[in-house]
């Protein structure tokens, strides 16, 4: 049974939250003296929107079927990746079946090879991808995770990112992830800083709890051993991209160094199944974190985590909300999904991408039914209320 061919592939941006959650308002804990690489120069501190952390905004793209149907995705790429897409990508897709995806993928991939393999290029990729396997269930009429293989369990169980692992533990999560304040630039009473929220957390959270840190890529080796051994009297159970995704023998050495029973893991800014074989074959982590709208795609997904599972390492996805569902409820070695809290407290849990998605499942208890994922594709329609600027054309 022969699927109708793709018609039209389109590239649009949109600016606040969403996919690109770091495009928040005022007053947001995710842009509040969270440390990271440009953290050594004070005049970028206290907010990473000064540096431009949010410079991109989000990239929808749409793509059109012969019938009408249309499957779309947002990631994070805005008006750059519009012009990949449309320049570039379409090209490849348009007059195609939605079937050949493996092909499509290695197209774009090989196409774009010389200027791309990481980074923008590859979030470009992984938005077409994921809206072609949304156009592909809303083709056949089945929910992405049936054509994965179906799920392994009846829910998906979640722990929460954001400043109040607290009020995380009140909602049922199984545990938070709290973003590191300090970094190395400010020496050792930063660190006791660092340890002393954590000791906050988790006289607040009990025992018991997970508690983990995001060190968003902003340490040296020696500031992030010294910060897990610290850690490790409040029981942290993982510390979270401490260095450069692009070091690593850092992260392999930095995986020595911690304390036994605590965990590190990396991954969200690393790309496709060559990236990903570095990090598994150096033995540098303990989990790998790809975040499906820019590591590849579902496409690349699929590759990245057998290899992990070869290696017998966890692959648990960087919040991408129901782009990495579909994939978690699916794989024995994604036994947790990350929910990112993005209310600004956050005292409340609100949806993931607010407010791209409409249908977007929010956790209930920390949890969600696989039923809440049975609609076509990957289950939210776009909503069409939200300024949408298409920059480029073909
Ligand atoms: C909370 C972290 O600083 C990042 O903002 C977050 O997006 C990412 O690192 C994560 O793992 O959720
Ligand atoms: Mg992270």
């Amino acid at each position: 049974m022969s699927l109708p061919k793709i018609k039209h592939v389109r590239a649009f941006t949109v600016r606040g939250g969403g996919a690109d959650y770091h495009d928040q308002g005022e007053g947001h804990w995710i842009d509040n003296h969270i440390a990271t690489p440009m953290s050594r120069y004070p005049e970028y501190r206290q907010s990473r929107q000064s540096f431009g952390i949010n410079v991109l905004g989000t990239l929808v793209v749409e793509i059109e079927a012969e019938d009408g149907t249309i499957g779309f995705a947002v990631t994070t790429g805005g008006e750059p990746a519009c012009f990949i897409v449309e320049k570039h990508l379409a090209r490849f897709l348009e007059g195609r079946s939605p079937t050949d995806y493996e092909k499509i993928w290695d197209q774009m991939y090989f196409s774009t090879q010389y200027y791309g393999r990481k980074g923008l290029v590859i979030n470009a990729i992984s938005g077409v991808d994921l809206a072609l396997w949304d156009l592909l269930g809303k083709l056949r009429q089945e929910p992405v995770y049936h054509m994965l293989g179906g799920a392994v369990r009846d829910e998906l169980q979640f722990y929460a990112t954001g400043a109040r692992p607290d009020k995380a533990k009140e909602f049922g999560f199984i545990g938070g992830k709290m973003p590191l304040h300090h970094g190395p630039a400010e020496g050792v009473e930063g660190l006791h800083k660092n340890i002393a929220e954590l000791a906050d957390m988790r006289a607040k959270c009990g025992d018991d709890f997970w508690l983990m840190w995001d060190c968003w890529m902003a340490l040296d080796v020696d500031y992030a051993t010294r910060l897990a051994i610290a850690a490790q009297d409040y029981g942290l159970k993982w510390i979270e991209e401490a260095i450069s995704p692009d070091d690593y023998w850092g992260y392999q050495q930095l995986k020595r160094n911690v304390p036994k029973g605590m965990l590190v893991t990396t991954g969200e800014h690393e790309a496709t199944r060559w990236g990903f074989r570095m990090l598994l074959e150096m033995d540098c982590c303990d989990i790998i974190q790809p975040d499906v709208g820019w590591c590849g795609g579902v496409t690349e997904l699929l590759k990245i985590s057998a290899l992990a599972d070869a290696h017998g390492k966890m692959v648990v996805p960087h919040g991408s909300s129901v782009y990495s569902y579909h994939f978690v409820i699916t794989r024995h070695n994604s036994p947790f999904a990350e929910y990112l809290m993005m209310h600004p407290g956050p005292t409340e849990v609100v949806p993931m991408f607010h407010p791209q998605l409409i249908g977007e499942p929010v956790p209930q208890d920390g949890r969600l039914k696989v039923s809440a994922l049975d609609a076509p594709g990957f289950g939210v329609e776009l909503n069409r209320e939200i300024a949408m600027h298409r920059p480029y054309t073909h």
